[in-house]
């Protein structure tokens, strides 16, 4: 590898190349050769039993799984370069999670500011600014002040959210962002994700919500046992699935 090989690699309208993606715990080979591109402001919906690697496939994304082979490349950094600071890459990324994680003794507003602040991006100022903005998007402008406790689950997420839009990335990717949510909040979180979706973020979204992923996504990758079953526009893989374990997959969750 030469010095740079550390720098973008490739095209600007691909914000993610996912090729030959391999990742393994031990024996157990979780995700056995996965092939994606992404392009810039296509929203993927990921799909798939439980089991399947779809949370792995994500988390590789954004190397919080090490790779086991294959190469994967984010705003055309090599992740598999161990040249490129994957520190500098996360800027690029955000991500929300099942549980929030929000820190229980600073506000909202406080969890908004805090990584733009500790990355040197913005001055406390300029952050409280933007945060408050981005609370405002999320529906929770008037929340600012209130300590995670004093907020319900849904909000919560939205902070989350509005924390992770905190670092201005270009891609996002949501984990089951509304798996640990009452059903009644599930709603308030899917709106925020409709929302950046029609602002034309790059969006890669692990979902157990079929209609989201019907309505919202442009792409929908379907994935069993470590494998892409199958892909296609929410209209061919729900209105027409070819393979037949996303038949008897959508059979049992439509
Ligand atoms: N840190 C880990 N160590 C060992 N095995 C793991 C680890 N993380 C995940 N696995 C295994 O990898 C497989 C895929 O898990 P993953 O969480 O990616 O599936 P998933 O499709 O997201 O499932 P779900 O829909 O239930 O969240 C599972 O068999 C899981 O037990």
């Amino acid at each position: 590898m030469t010095e740079s090989s550390a720098a973008p690699v490739a095209s600007p309208t691909i914000k993610i190349q996912v090729s030959g993606l391999k990742k393994a715990y031990g024996d157990n080979e979780v995700l056995k050769g996965i092939d994606v591109d992404i392009a810039n402001g296509e929203v993927v919906c990921v799909i798939g039993p439980s089991g399947s690697g779809k949370s792995t496939f994500l988390r590789c994304l954004n190397k919080l799984e090490d790779i086991t082979d294959g190469t994967v490349i984010v705003d055309g950094y090599d992740l598999t370069d161990k040249k490129v600071d994957i520190d500098k890459v996360r800027q690029h990324i955000g991500m929300v999670f099942q549980h929030f994680n929000l820190f229980p003794h600073m506000t909202a507003l406080e969890n908004v500011m805090l990584a733009p602040v500790q990355t040197k991006r913005a001055t406390k100022e300029e952050a409280r600014a933007t945060g408050q903005r981005l609370l405002e998007q999320v529906g929770l402008g008037e929340k600012a002040n209130a300590k995670p406790a004093n907020l319900s689950g849904g909000q919560k997420q939205r902070v989350a959210i509005a924390r992770a839009l905190a670092m201005n990335p270009d891609i996002m990717l949501f984990d089951e962002a509304t798996s640990a949510l009452d059903p009644e909040m599930v709603g308030e979180v899917l709106q925020v994700l409709r929302d950046l979706a029609d602002q034309g973020m790059t969006m890669v979204v692990v979902t157990h919500e079929m209609g989201f992923a019907r309505e919202v996504s442009d792409r929908v990758i379907f994935m069993a046992d470590g494998f892409v079953v199958e892909e296609g526009t929410p209209a061919e893989l729900f209105g027409n699935p070819q393979q037949p374990r996303t038949q008897d997959f959508l059979k049992k969750v439509l």
